[in-house]
């Protein structure tokens, strides 16, 4: 069997491929040259990034095998997430994996922004011992403002803190009371851009924060202020910043990122105030150890079809063990309901009964659907699409849970209401030591049969002679029957059969059946081809 394919588009730490292993062909490309990058996905089941490459829309196109796009750090502004997410395409990131490094740098740009590192070093290295012209100033008894209080913006205000710094924030996102126990005023972004001394910025670039710091926000600055970026380059606006260093409105800047990267041409080069670096925040031997392996592990997961912690477009929280093999029980309890349905329902209850359903369970309700889209879509149905599929079929979707089970410790039931109001259902559980997967229940009708390749389900008026019937019928056509079940509500009344069979019933056998019993519905199900 074919490897699994795994492009690596930037430079990934060995300790990432080593994690990767044998069980998959690395291959390598320079994600940020879009004529390699495009035609190198055409086969490709993963792909790993940092931040130079631009993972749209149209990269997404290109990679009709793809399941999992990986990046190797923090930051997603270059992944289209909504993109990979109807394309059905896991996202996953590194969440904390620099986010150490990430903050020294900050604190490095801030204090080199401070006493004029940067350019004293140059200066002397260049034969000028100027000390005057590089006198710089304090953190101590200073204001620091963070705008973006979040993994790293906490980070930098706990190593902040012994300098002596009074520590206010901008993030209307997070809980004052949190924010208090670090010891961090939050206050209004007005408020922060008035009192700060330094500003550092630690938000993600989002719609919301291209450009939160513009020229207007550069007017309301103290102008000894300085302002650190080593989060996003565009979140403060490069020209704004360039007009309010040169009108001295603001003392000085330590950048680490620019709107456009690579960036080795820009008017902000030109002022001695300013600091800057390559986007090196991330760029230490650790950081990129740990972001390698985290995603190098991801990969794995996703592509093994297990659930994905660093998953950041997919619902619900981490799977628990005995959660776990319900996944494939609701996934062919989806795909058993559409056949029984004929049709995409239009409002579907996924409920788990018994002792899972004190657990997170949600995402039995993700396997159940991707089994409900499985055989009617034409794209990839993952646990990251499914929720869009339903939605944008504007199908009504509940996950109902209930600790208590009369027949069996743990069921799931995929019931649904049809466009022409018929209610349809389908339960199942895991039974005995071995765990067999079973059907319980049909349309009301309890059972007990194992969901194998090829099912069939009739339903018809109970009378004598409709076994001899079907069995008859199936023989002349060669599809040999596995086992049967025979239920009814009471006798004489409703009757339904369910048949496992070794071979797929084609459409008009099933025809032929339904005509001949005179069936209400006569459904054949194939899990497998
Ligand atoms: N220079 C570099 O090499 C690196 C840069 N980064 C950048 O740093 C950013 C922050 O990383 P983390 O702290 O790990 O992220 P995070 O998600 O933990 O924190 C972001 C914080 O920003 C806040 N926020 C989001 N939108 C906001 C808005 N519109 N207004 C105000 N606050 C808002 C959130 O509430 C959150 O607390 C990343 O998104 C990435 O772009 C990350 C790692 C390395
Ligand atoms: O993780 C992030 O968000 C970063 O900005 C680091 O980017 P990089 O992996 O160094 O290209």
């Amino acid at each position: 069997m074919n490897k699994p394919v795994v492009l690596v588009a930037e430079e990934l730490s060995e300790a990432g491929l080593a994690v990767l292993g044998a069980d998959f062909e690395v291959r390598h490309t320079d994600g940020a040259d879009r004529s390699q990058l495009l035609p190198a996905l055409a086969e490709v089941d993963a792909l790993i990034v940092r931040s130079a490459t631009q993972v749209d829309a149209e990269a997404i196109a290109a990679a009709p095998r793809l399941r999992v796009v990986a990046r190797a750090g923090v930051g997603l502004d270059n992944v289209d997430v909504d993109a990979a997410t109807k394309a059905g395409v896991m996202v996953v990131n590194a969440p904390t994996s620099n986010i150490t490094s990430a903050a020294e740098q900050t604190i490095a740009l801030i204090l080199a922004s401070a006493r004029n590192t940067a350019q004293a070093h140059a200066a002397l290295k260049n034969g000028e011992w100027k000390r005057s012209k590089y006198t710089g100033v304090e953190l101590d008894e200073k204001v620091i403002g963070i705008l973006g209080l979040g993994k790293i913006g906490q980070l930098v205000a706990q190593r902040l803190q012994p300098f002596g710094v009074e520590l206010i924030a901008y993030d209307p996102y997070l809980p004052p009371a949190r924010a208090a126990q670090m010891g961090v005023k939050l206050l209004s972004l007005e408020e922060v851009l008035k009192q700060a001394d330094f500003i550092t910025v630690h938000l993600p670039k989002t719609k919301e924060t291209l450009g939160l710091i513009g020229d207007r926000e550069l007017h309301q600055v103290k102008p000894t202020v300085r302002i650190v970026n080593v989060a996003r380059g565009g979140i403060v606006d490069e020209g704004a910043l360039y007009s309010a260093i040169k009108e001295g409105r603001v003392a000085g800047a330590g950048l680490d990122v620019f709107s456009k990267e690579p960036c080795t041409d820009s008017p902000l080069f030109e002022l001695d105030q300013v600091v800057v670096t390559p986007h090196l925040g991330a760029s230490t031997h650790e950081a990129q150890e740990k972001a390698g392996t985290q995603v190098a592990r991801s990969v794995k997961l996703a592509l093994a079809g297990e659930f994905v912690p660093d998953a950041v477009n997919v619902q619900g929280g981490a799977v628990a063990e005995d959660v776990k093999p319900g996944l494939p029980l609701a996934e062919k309890l989806g795909r058993v309901f559409t056949a029984l349905a004929g049709e995409v329902a239009t409002k579907l209850n996924v409920e788990v009964r018994g002792e899972i359903a004190s657990q997170d369970v949600r995402v039995i309700e993700l396997a159940a659907l991707k089994g409900v889209f499985a055989d009617v879509i034409e794209e990839q149905v993952t646990y990251v699409n499914a929720p869009l599929l339903a939605k944008e079929r504007g199908v009504e979707v509940e996950l109902v849970t209930s600790s208590e089970s009369p027949d069996w410790r743990n069921v799931v039931t995929v019931r649904g209401v049809l466009a022409d109001g018929r209610q349809v259902s389908v339960s199942g559980t895991l039974s005995g030591p071995r765990q067999i997967t079973k059907i319980v229940e049909v349309n009301g009708y309890e059972m007990e049969i194992e969901p194998t390749a090829h099912l069939c389900f009739l339903t018809y008026a109970d009378r004598p002679g409709i076994v001899g019937v079907v069995g008859r019928l199936l023989g002349e056509h060669n599809v040999n029957i596995a086992s049967m079940q025979v239920a009814r509500d009471v006798k004489g009344g409703k009757a339904l059969i369910a048949l496992t069979v070794d071979s797929a019933i084609p459409a008009d056998v099933v025809e032929q059946i339904v005509a001949e019993i005179g069936a209400d519905s006569g459904r054949s199900v194939d899990l497998e081809d």
